[in-house]
């Protein structure tokens, strides 16, 4: 194993999750939008407990999959923070 040609490859695709949480960010202010419009709270359980459902059976590898969940509620975190945030504007 080559550390700098694999940290090179995490780099890639360190960048590929970077495009996508910024994607998926901007999909999150069209729901804060929506949210803001229809009085509705920024917390939704439900809808975290399926996408954490979703997260764990798309996972193939098991050993991976507790590791990935706890990302998946660490985006849905920040989400959240996010669309606080935006409110109190
Ligand atoms: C984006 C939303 O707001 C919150 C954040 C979520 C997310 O980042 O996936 C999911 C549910 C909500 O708690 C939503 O309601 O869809």
């Amino acid at each position: 194993m080559n550390l700098d040609e694999t940290r090179k490859q995490i780099d890639g695709v360190d960048k590929q999750i970077i495009e996508l949480l910024e994607e998926r960010m901007k999909l999150v202010q069209e729901v804060i939008a929506y949210k803001k419009e229809n009085n509705l709270p920024v917390l939704d359980n439900s809808r975290e407990n399926i996408v954490l459902e979703k997260t764990r059976e798309r996972v193939e590898n098991p050993i991976f999959a507790d590791s990935i969940v706890a990302t998946f509620q660490d985006i849905m975190k920040n989400s959240r923070n996010f669309q606080e945030i935006e409110l109190e504007q």
